[in-house]
């Protein structure tokens, strides 16, 4: 049996466990240093085994993932580095930011273990293990810094066992690593932060900001309502980078004031067709590179009826369905029924049917 520990079973945690529990050959051990927790972890069965002793979790373990917020994972390296180790045994990581955890790594000596880090690039605002599925890293792409001692039979294995997540995995070089997720995901993460707190303020005057606000601004303000221990974690981490990146951010609103001052409807119309024209051609994430199917998954509730259900209400509708599967459906966790559509325009008659019966979905 090859057993996989994961420290810190939260949405990115969990949903790895998720993606390797139950393999053939697989066992999945959790960590947290709250009993609570633990019992949580268990009761979801989101892992095999949990406990809240480090070295237990961590014993025996041919792979072993640190799932925390970016500014512990420094403690945790020291403390597995101080631990009698699986001689062979793979640490990675799955935090937003590389260099640090890389030279952190890299400065301790370690025996027969080799330290490789990662980053599933999929998310979500939510957080916790009561957040986590088993589909979020499914196309997605999933970031290795592996250094160049490391050996490529090891990144291999780890590839191996990631393969169970359905990502597609990359890899770069941690401060390329840190540059490029800074500009893609940290600096929107603070815009988007700044901006609902400015409309919150003039909200505190006029309550009307905040029900006229239902429709763009909720969809490009989703990410403000990330974790915030998380978030504190990343940014100061990336501090040097988001710092240049919101200096040239500045200059970019200046550019905007100043076409304003000199009503440049010219300039203003250019933004809008550079930016137009970049992000349409940004791969879209639900059209798989390896699928060539438009999926969209369901949340549904554990009853027997609920996938024949599903399949008459887009059946009566003439909507060609070209696979359904059930990826989690135990007793006490509701299940997600991933619906496969060939055509697009299949897939999205379907998601008007399934939001107007009530289902959740995601993409
Ligand atoms: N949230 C997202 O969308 C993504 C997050 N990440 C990275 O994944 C890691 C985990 O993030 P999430 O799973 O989103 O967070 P989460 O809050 O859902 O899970 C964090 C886990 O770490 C544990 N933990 C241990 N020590 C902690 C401490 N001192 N303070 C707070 N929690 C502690 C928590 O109990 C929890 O199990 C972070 O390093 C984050 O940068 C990577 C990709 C996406
Ligand atoms: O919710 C979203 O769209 C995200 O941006 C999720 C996310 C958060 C942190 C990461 O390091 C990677 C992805």
């Amino acid at each position: 049996m090859t057993k996989v520990a994961i420290f810190g079973v939260g949405l990115i945690g969990g949903s790895l466990a998720l993606c390797l529990k139950g393999k053939p050959g697989l066992r999945v051990a959790g960590h947290s240093n709250n009993p609570a927790s633990v019992d949580k972890y268990l009761k979801r069965g989101v892992v095999d085994e949990a406990t809240t002793s480090m070295e237990e979790a961590a014993r025996d373990a041919d792979f072993i993932f640190l799932c925390v917020p970016v500014g512990c994972l420094e403690d945790y390296l020291q403390k597995l580095n101080g631990m009698r180790l699986k001689p062979g045994c793979i640490i990675s990581d799955v935090g937003s930011t590389k260099r640090t955890v890389m030279d952190a790594a890299k400065s301790l000596h370690w025996e027969n273990v080799h330290f490789i880090g990662g980053h599933p690039m999929a998310g979500k605002e939510q957080s916790g293990v009561e957040a986590a599925t088993s589909h979020l890293f499914e196309n997605a792409f999933y970031v290795l810094t592996p250094d160049e001692s490391t050996p490529a039979l090891e990144v291999e294995r780890l590839e191996q066992l990631l393969a169970h997540t359905r990502a597609h995995i990359v890899k770069m070089a941690p401060a390329q690593h840190d540059d490029i997720v800074g500009a893609v995901s940290h600096l929107p993460h603070v815009i988007a932060v700044a901006l609902v707190n400015q409309v919150a303020d003039y909200n505190e005057e006029n309550d009307l900001y905040e029900r006229l606000a239902a429709g763009g601004f909720r969809d490009i303000t989703r990410i403000a309502s990330s974790d915030p221990i998380i978030w504190r974690d990343i940014l100061l981490n990336n501090r040097s980078v988001v710092l240049r990146l919101l200096e040239d951010w500045k200059e970019r609103m200046d550019g905007f004031i100043d076409m304003l001052n000199k009503e440049d409807g010219a300039g203003i119309e250019s933004e809008f067709m550079k930016a137009g024209s970049f992000r349409n051609a940004l791969p879209e994430r639900r059209k798989g590179v390896i699928h060539s199917t438009f999926d969209v998954y369901v949340d549904v509730p554990d009853h027997p009826g609920v996938v024949g259900e599903i399949a008459g209400q887009l059946g009566s509708r003439q909507i060609n369905l070209s696979n359904i599967q059930i990826m989690e459906s135990r007793l006490d966790v509701p299940g997600v029924m991933r619906l496969s559509f060939r055509e697009e325009e299949q897939l999205d008659r379907a998601v008007e049917v399934l939001k107007e019966l009530g289902y959740s979905l995601h993409f």
